[in-house]
């Protein structure tokens, strides 16, 4: 916390409204008399005499199996010291707010009175009932070994010394990577790591199991060098005695040094010191909430080094924030009975993997970053990255059932990753299922505007996750330009700046006369147009040149959509295209539309567009259950929507009988399975809620699908544009990089979708 403003903020974030950053909230209904008796007495006796009968129902009938408790004594709280368990506190709430919301486990945080190992042990021990597993926190060394020791062979659920063995898997998995970048070998670096608590000790045992040589590694505690002969230390800390002679001071040891490891209390480290490091040095300054040196002051002092640090405001957080919610998600999940080197290395390798993988573009808007990548100042995930829990606890709970400490196994991996997917965030697994559908048979997707550094960031992260092969077409060298400004990696890609002269466009400007001329069209027209990237791209979609058109991101919607009328046209039997979301609620996903094109649709067009709407959900292996909307249900209201409305209807059952349609309906009779069985059971739709929504103009639907984004908490997908011969997508003005991949991968499969039915 630097400035006076900022540790106010903190101060006020923790003592505004509700005290403190953690509450409980009961997972059951509680609304009635009967609840009541159910949650309580009498109700509560049955799940106890179960529990009493077999004691492992506890797992069954409780909280306990995913219920993880953060315990201190508050005797090394972060680098602060030994401030107390009382103050200890905010800390761990801290850990069980992250445990939360990052894994889905709950906390009970206790700070405990003990501070000598017995009375510490004896606590805790005794807790085994109430926890799935214990995170241990804060506890100064050397007291933290015993207690991890003893609790670890005492108790039969998994126990693990956070500060140790969190931070070692983390840091573990940052030097990996670091030492990539930094081309330096493990078996082959010096290391000086200054601290010899907790963290220190244990970080160094993980770095020699990945291959750092014992003989050239040295620590510090605050009294200086750890060697064999001081009468002050323990047998944890003296394993890491050196014999050096030629070394007196973190100075001395720094000189010519690969690596310095810092796990002890803040600006204890001078640029200077960093002087003296070998060159392409790897500093890790980790103590919080102050590093052992400013990263600013360590950039400043080596252009060549990389830095990590504790905290979240620079690059490279290496922080146990990574690990533990993790960890213990996986460790729980396959009910194992420890947390053992097997499973904290499949954590190391899991996150050092990670790193190297293409980063979600939730991840760079969330750090307002742009291309966020594996080199220097991205030497591991970042802790808000939610393919975390995917990658890490699967691969601890993979590790546990391997070494055998695994209580419960996992045969469908698919299905945990799913399960684990969906402890997070709302559950997008359609707009998951409809990605890998695109991944199966990616297909060639031209960008129109790719001079635009958002459809550029698009286009990369489509070719990376092997969603679509990029043509890009735009300003070559604009293009160029940016994509060396950002360090994006498009390799061979195909680049085309439209103009007539260009690729075929002789081919195409003959195309356009010869289907326009009466229409005012002259040829020497037609090759002007083909400068204008929708005649261009929506040309080569039209001559199977590219699978997929992307475009308007920077033109209006009616200007953008007119090229792909007039080259392109609509599919054999379809008068007009329509447009769609996919609504991705909290409720799960619905379909709406015409949310785009048609203003004031007849009762004609809009059985039309019912048509056109419930064939495009279909190709997302959903079963449309469509509900024709208006003010009315059922006949309820007189007037010309409802009328029309129900006229639609009456079209539908009689012209497609096999289409699940009703109407006239209102929306929340549409979407309520429960409200529309109890009032309207002879409803079509066979008591359940709709998923595909048909509104009687475009004022209602495009009303409708910006308030649920707005203040619904949806994120809208699309408009995904329906009848047209070949796939064309169109953007909305400014759409993010996180629309624009969604568009391209609908743009996928609706490509591959077109090309069956020819
Ligand atoms: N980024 C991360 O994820 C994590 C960071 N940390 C940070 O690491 C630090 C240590 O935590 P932890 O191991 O739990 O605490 P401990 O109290 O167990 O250890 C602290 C160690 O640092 C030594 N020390 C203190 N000041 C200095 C100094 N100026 N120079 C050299 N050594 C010094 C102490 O020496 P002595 O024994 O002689 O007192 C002790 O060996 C804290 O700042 C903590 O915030 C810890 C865990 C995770
Ligand atoms: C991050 C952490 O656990 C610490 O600094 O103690
Ligand atoms: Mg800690």
């Amino acid at each position: 916390m630097d400035t006076p403003n900022r540790k106010q903020d903190a101060l006020n974030y923790h003592s505004k409204g509700r005290p403190g950053k953690i509450q409980v909230i009961p997972t059951k209904p509680t609304n009635s008399q009967r609840d009541l008796t159910m949650a309580y007495s009498p109700g509560v006796a049955e799940p106890c005499l179960r529990i009493a009968e077999n004691v492992d129902d506890v797992y069954k009938y409780t909280a306990k199996g995913n219920l993880v408790g953060v315990i201190s004594n508050g005797t090394a709280v972060l680098g602060l010291g030994n401030i107390g368990p009382e103050a200890s506190k905010p800390v761990m709430e801290g850990k069980g707010l992250l445990f939360k919301i990052y894994a889905d486990i709950d906390v009970f945080d206790l700070e405990i009175n003990a501070t000598t190992v017995d009375e510490f042990v004896t606590i805790v021990k005794a807790l085994e009932p109430t926890f799935g597993g214990i995170n241990l926190e804060d506890i100064g060394a050397p007291a933290c070994f015993e207690i991890e020791r003893r609790l670890k062979a005492e108790m039969k659920i998994p126990v693990m010394h956070d500060d140790q063995h969190g931070t070692a898997i983390i840091s573990g998995a940052a030097l990996l990577n670091a030492c990539e970048i930094q081309g330096k070998k493990l078996d082959k670096i010096k290391m000086v790591v200054n601290g010899a608590g907790a963290a220190a000790v244990s970080c160094s045992k993980i770095y020699l199991s990945l291959g750092v040589k014992q003989e050239n590694l040295v620590m510090f505690d605050i009294n200086g060098l750890i060697t064999p002969d001081r009468q002050d230390l323990d047998e944890m800390r003296l394993q890491f005695a050196t014999e050096r002679k030629d070394i007196k001071t973190l100075t001395d040891a720094l000189k010519g040094a690969d690596v310095l490891i810092g796990l002890s209390a803040g600006n204890c480290v001078t640029p200077d010191m960093l002087k003296g490091m070998a060159k392409n040095p790897i500093v890790f300054a980790m103590a919080n909430p102050e590093p052992e040196i400013a990263y600013d002051l360590a950039i400043k002092a080596r252009k060549d080094i990389i830095i990590a640090t504790g905290r979240s405001d620079f690059p490279n957080q290496v922080n146990n924030v990574l690990g533990f919610p993790y960890i213990f998600r996986g460790a729980l999940d396959v009910r194992a009975s420890a947390i053992n080197e097997e499973m904290k290395l499949a954590a190391v390798h899991a996150i050092a993997n990670m790193a190297k993988k293409s980063v979600p573009e939730a991840v760079n808007q969330a750090y307002n970053a742009r291309n966020l990548k594996f080199g220097r100042d991205y030497i591991i995930p970042k802790p808000m990255d939610q393919r975390l829990i995917t990658e890490v606890s699967a691969a601890v709970a993979k590790a546990a059932i391997d070494s055998g400490v695994a209580r419960k196994t996992i045969t469908d991996w698919d299905a945990y990753t799913e399960q684990l997917r969906s402890r997070i965030g709302p559950d997008d697994k359609l707009l998951r299922n409809i990605t890998n559908q695109a991944k199966s048979n990616p297909k060639r997707v031209v960008f129109a505007d790719a001079d635009n550094y958002k459809i550029l960031r698009a286009a990369q992260i489509v070719k990376d996750e092997k969603i679509a092969t990029p043509i890009l077409l735009g300003d070559e060298a604009k293009i160029k330009a940016i994509i060396k400004q950002h360090d994006m990696d498009f390799g061979d890609v195909k680049i085309i700046d439209p103009h007539y002269g260009a690729e075929n466009t002789e081919k195409y400007a003959n195309y356009l006369f010869e289907h326009r001329q009466r229409r005012g069209i002259t040829l020497y027209e037609a090759r002007k147009l083909l400068s204008d990237y929708n005649y261009y791209g929506a040309c080569m979609v039209e001559f199977g040149e590219a699978d997929a058109l992307i475009s308007g991101l920077s033109k209006n919607y009616a200007t953008t959509i007119k090229p792909a009328l007039q080259i392109i046209g609509v599919q054999k039997g379809v008068s007009r295209v329509a447009g769609m979301y996919l609504m991705i609620t909290p409720k799960g996903p619905v379909f709406f539309g015409d949310t785009t094109v048609n203003v004031d649709p007849t009762v004609e067009e809009l059985v039309e567009i019912t048509v056109l709407i419930e064939k495009s959900v279909k190709q997302f292996n959903i079963s449309p259950r469509v509900a024709v909307l208006s003010y009315s249900n059922f006949g309820s209201n007189e007037g010309p929507i409802p009328e029309g409305t129900r006229e639609v209807v009456r079209r539908l059952h009689k012209h497609h009988p096999d289409m699940v349609v009703d109407g006239d309906m209102q929306a929340n009779f549409a979407l309520n399975a429960e409200m529309l069985a109890d009032n309207f059971p002879f409803s079509t739709l066979k008591g359940k809620a709709a998923n595909t929504l048909i509104f009687p103009n475009l004022e209602s639907g495009n009303i409708a699908y910006k308030l649920l984004q707005e203040i619904g908490g949806a994120e809208a997908v699309g408009p995904i544009l329906l009848g047209l011969k070949k796939s064309v997508h169109i953007l909305q003005l400014g759409s993010s990089v996180r629309e624009i991949v969604n568009m391209v991968t609908i743009a996928v499969v609706d490509a591959q979708a077109k090309e069956q039915n020819q």
